[in-house]
C-alpha cells in the first residue's frame, strides 16, 4: 500500500468494535447458559479464529457480516465437546492464551497451535501457572512456545492458587482466572501493574463472582454464567491511529464516535493531554460495565513526554502510534518499562526504530523501549510491517505527514484486527 501527503481529516468516524472484548464474548457467551448476542463485534481475522476454534468444540455461532452481529448458542461451563484435530489460533495470542485456560478446565485432551508468529511467542508465562494449578500442558516442542497439548485425562481437576505474576498481562491474568472457573477452591492473580481488566468485567456481567481490590483479582469456581447482550464499544486501539492522524496533520477536526475508555485501555488519551492534545469527552455512557466516549480530536501543538510504569499495560499496543506522535512533538520523548514490546506480533521496539529511522526520525532503541527527539521532518521509505498490523498501521499515518511516498509491505495484515483501515483512512481526507 503506497500512502501519500494527505488532506486534514475531517468529519466523523466510528472505528470496529473492540478485539479484546470481541474475544471474551465469544468465549464467555460459549460457556454461559443460553444466548449471548453481541453487537459491533469485530469481524477481523484474530476475533474470527476464536469463533472457528469454539465452532470446533460444538459451539453454535451465526455471524452476520453486515451487522457485525454475533449470536453464540452457550451450553454451559461444561458444554464443549471434544474436538480431534488441532486448534488453530492463526495470529491471535488472546486466543491461545486464553482458551488454554478454558482447556485445561476441560474433561478432553486438545492441540492448540498458530502461524509461525504465535509459534515463536512465550507460553511459559502461561505453562507455569498451569502447571501449579495441576493441569497437564507442555509445549510440544519443548521450548516454551505453542503447539501445545493439553492432557486432560491424567489431571482431572485443577486447583485454585494465588499465582503472583511476574508480568502486567491480561493475557495471562485472563487465562487464569477463566481456568480458575473449573478450579477446586478461588483462583487469585497479582501483577505487578493493572492490566487490561475485561475478563473481569465481562464474567461480573454474566454472573460470577470476581472480586479486584488493588493489582489483585480474584474468582470464585463454578458460577453459573448466564447469556447476555453485548453492545462493544469502538476499540480504542484502532481509535489510536485516527487520533494521531488528527493531532498530527494541520487543520484536522475529526469526531470518533463511541470509542472504549475503560480506565485500563485508555493511557493513549491521558499521554495526549500530556503531549497538550486537543481532545474532548463528549457523550459518555456505560454498557456492559464498559465505559465509552465520543473523542473530538483537533490538530495540536505536541510537546515531548516521558512515558513508563504503571501507565504502560494501559497503553501497550498503541506504542507504535505514540512513536509516531513523538516525532510531530517538540522535544524528547522517552518511553520506558515497555519490554513487553519485543514478545508481540513482531519485536515491536526493533521494528519501530528501524522503520522510523529510514523515514529520518531521530529515535534510538533501549532495553526496554525507546527515545525519540521530535520535530525532524519525515521522508517517505518502504516500511518492512513485518505482517504485524499495529506497524502497518502506525506507519500508514506517519505517511500522511512525510515528503514523498511511504510503501508498506504486506500492509493487507491489518485484517487482524481492522479490515477496513485505509478505506476508513482515504474516506476520511475527501
Ligand atoms: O488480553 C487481551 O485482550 C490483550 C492483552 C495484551 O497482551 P498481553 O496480555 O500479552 O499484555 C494486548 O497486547 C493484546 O493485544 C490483547
Ligand atoms: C498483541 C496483540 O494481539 P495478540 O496478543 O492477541 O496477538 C495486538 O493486537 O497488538
Amino acid at each position: 500500500m503506497i500512502i501519500k501527503k494527505r488532506n486534514p481529516l475531517k468529519g466523523y468516524i466510528t472505528v470496529p468494535g473492540d478485539k479484546s472484548i470481541s474475544h471474551r464474548g465469544v468465549m464467555i457467551g460459549a460457556l454461559a447458559n443460553g444466548k449471548t448476542e453481541v453487537n459491533h463485534f469485530l469481524l477481523g481475522e484474530d476475533c474470527l479464529a476464536t469463533i472457528s476454534c469454539f465452532r470446533r468444540l460444538g459451539i453454535n455461532i451465526d455471524i452476520d457480516f453486515q451487522n457485525e452481529k454475533v449470536v453464540i448458542e452457550g451450553k454451559g461451563l461444561d458444554g464443549l465437546k471434544a474436538q480431534n484435530d488441532i486448534l488453530n489460533v492463526g495470529n491471535s495470542g488472546t486466543t491461545i492464551r486464553l482458551m488454554s485456560g478454558i482447556l485445561c478446565g476441560q474433561n478432553f485432551s486438545s492441540l492448540i497451535t498458530g502461524d509461525s508468529s504465535i509459534q515463536s511467542r512465550p507460553m511459559k508465562r502461561i505453562l507455569t501457572p498451569l502447571k501449579q494449578m495441576g493441569a497437564d500442558i507442555e509445549s510440544l516442542n519443548h521450548n516454551g512456545c505453542a503447539p501445545l497439548s493439553i492432557n486432560s485425562s491424567k489431571c482431572p481437576s485443577l486447583k485454585g492458587i494465588h499465582y503472583n505474576s511476574p508480568v502486567a498481562s491480561a493475557q495471562v491474568k485472563s487465562c487464569l482466572l477463566l481456568a480458575g472457573l473449573y478450579a477446586e477452591g478461588d483462583t487469585l492473580v497479582t501483577e505487578p501493574a493493572i492490566s487490561r481488566n475485561h475478563t473481569e468485567l465481562m464474567l461480573t456481567n454474566f454472573g460470577a463472582e470476581v472480586k479486584s481490590i488493588d493489582n489483585t483479582v480474584s474468582v470464585k469456581p463454578r458460577p453459573s454464567l448466564t447469556g447476555r447482550k453485548i453492545d462493544i464499544p469502538g476499540d480504542i486501539s484502532s481509535a489510536a491511529y485516527f487520533i494521531a492522524a488528527a493531532l498530527i496533520v494541520p487543520n484536522s477536526e475529526l469526531l470518533i464516535k463511541n470509542v472504549g475508555i475503560n480506565p485500563t485501555r485508555a493511557g493513549i488519551l491521558k499521554v495526549c493531554q500530556m503531549m497538550g492534545a486537543d481532545i474532548k469527552l463528549e457523550n459518555i455512557k456505560e454498557n456492559g460495565n464498559e465505559l465509552s466516549a465520543d473523542l473530538l480530536v483537533r490538530h495540536s501543538n505536541l510537546k515531548g513526554v516521558n512515558i513508563g510504569g504503571s501507565i504502560i499495560p494501559t497503553l501497550i499496543d498503541e506504542i507504535p502510534i505514540i512513536a509516531v506522535l513523538s516525532c510531530f512533538a517538540k522535544g524528547r520523548t522517552v518511553i520506558r518499562d515497555a519490554q513487553e514490546l519485543k514478545v508481540k506480533e513482531s519485536n515491536r521496539i526493533d521494528v519501530i526504530v528501524d522503520n522510523l529511522s529510514r523515514m529520518g526520525a531521530d529515535i534510538e532503541a533501549t532495553d526496554d523501549g525507546m527515545i525519540i527527539n521530535g520535530g525532524k521532518p519525515l521522508h517517505g521509505a518502504t516500511i518492512d510491517s513485518k505482517m504485524d498490523h499495529r506497524i502497518a498501521m502506525a506507519f500508514a499515518i506517519a505517511g500522511l505527514m512525510a515528503d514523498g511516498d511511504t510503501n508498506i509491505l504486506d500492509s493487507e495484515c491489518v485484517a487482524i484486527s481492522y479490515p477496513g483501515f485505509f478505506k476508513d483512512l482515504i474516506n476520511l481526507q475527501n
